[in-house]
């Protein structure tokens, strides 16, 4: 497997053992030599985690065909302007003025998030999660993107929360992505799936020691009495599991949220910005479409 970076990556990397940083590494996929599909996933980076926070690096690794390892901004080789198809649109390119994404959605996803690593000053990975009540009535708020793959998007949360009841009970959600920088967006709708025992625990070790005593402590999204309440579960919890391992709470894990639209938006002057959305029309099949801004 060979190991391309961001620049900036392999300065950080190269700053060595007193950097205090983990680099965000792009590489190749063995998937990319053997087949042309734009396999790609995000996995942790399971050290320095509340390191990569303080210094605002998102601590998702990207692994992405090489093939697909793009310069910022700089046009997909080969690829033509809408014009040249008249009203048609190259069924392989979305394209935005000089920017030009693959019309695979994962792909073009893992491209644009990579920019927003290289741009956002604070947790590229955060998106709004909105969900529905029994009533219908819609709820938002944000999570942290800790994984994707062709299966779709990852975060983790208490199951016992209000976002997690409700998912439970609808098994569907939407995602949004702004990046501010950017000036882009990123729509996802879709079914929610839960993640097996196996990559939770996976993730859940990976944080620190802090955060996981902190997801047992936390009843999250129930009324608190004070502050002191929290501190002395914190407390306790700590004395109680010691410097020994801390299991997964079982009302913690992970949803995936399955995909069925991805809508990808870019700032156009006077308002008149450019969307594609892109539809699933089979198991991985995806149908894209211009939309008037
Ligand atoms: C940037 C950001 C990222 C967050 N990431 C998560 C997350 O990944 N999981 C989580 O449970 N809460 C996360 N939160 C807290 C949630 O926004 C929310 O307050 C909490 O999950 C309770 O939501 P609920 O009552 O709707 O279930 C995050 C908050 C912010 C501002
Ligand atoms: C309550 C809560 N749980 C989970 C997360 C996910 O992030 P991490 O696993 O990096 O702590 C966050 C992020 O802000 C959070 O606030």
């Amino acid at each position: 497997m060979r190991t391309v970076a961001l620049s900036d990556t392999v300065s950080r990397e190269s700053a060595g053992a007193g950097a205090a940083i983990e680099a965000v590494v792009i590489e190749r996929s063995t998937a990319a030599s053997s087949s042309a599909d734009p396999f790609m996933t995000v996995q942790p980076v399971s050290k320095g985690h509340a390191r990569a926070k303080t210094d605002k690096t998102c601590n998702v690794r990207i692994i992405v065909p090489f093939s697909l390892c793009r310069r910022r901004r700089s046009p997909v080789k080969g690829a033509r302007r809408e014009s040249e198809f008249g009203s048609m649109m190259d069924k392989t390119t979305l394209t935005f003025g000089e920017i030009a994404l693959p019309a695979d959605p994962f792909a073009a996803f893992g491209i644009w998030l990579r920019d927003a690593e290289a741009s956002e000053p604070n947790d590229p990975n955060a998106m709004s999660l909105a969900t529905v009540d029994s009533d219908g009535l819609p709820d938002v708020r944000m999570v942290l993107l800790k994984g994707f793959d062709r299966r779709g998007f990852v975060f983790y949360t208490n199951f016992e929360s209000r976002k997690g009841e409700e998912i439970r009970a609808t098994r569907k959600a939407a995602l949004n992505f702004h990046w501010k920088s950017l000036h882009r967006q990123i729509r996802i709708r879709g079914d929610v799936e839960i993640v097996s025992d196996e990559e939770a625990d996976a993730y859940y070790a990976s944080r620190a020691r802090e955060s996981r005593i902190g997801a047992w402590a936390s009843l999250q999204s129930r009324p608190l009495e004070n502050r002191e309440t929290l501190e002395r579960r914190v407390e306790d919890l700590g004395s109680q599991y010691g410097e020994g391992p801390i299991p997964r709470p079982p009302v913690w894990s992970g949803f995936r949220v399955v995909p069925r639209e991805i809508e990808f938006w870019h700032d156009g002057a006077f308002r008149l910005h450019d969307r594609y959305r892109l539809t699933r029309t089979g198991a991985d099949d995806w149908t894209a479409s211009r939309l008037y801004p």
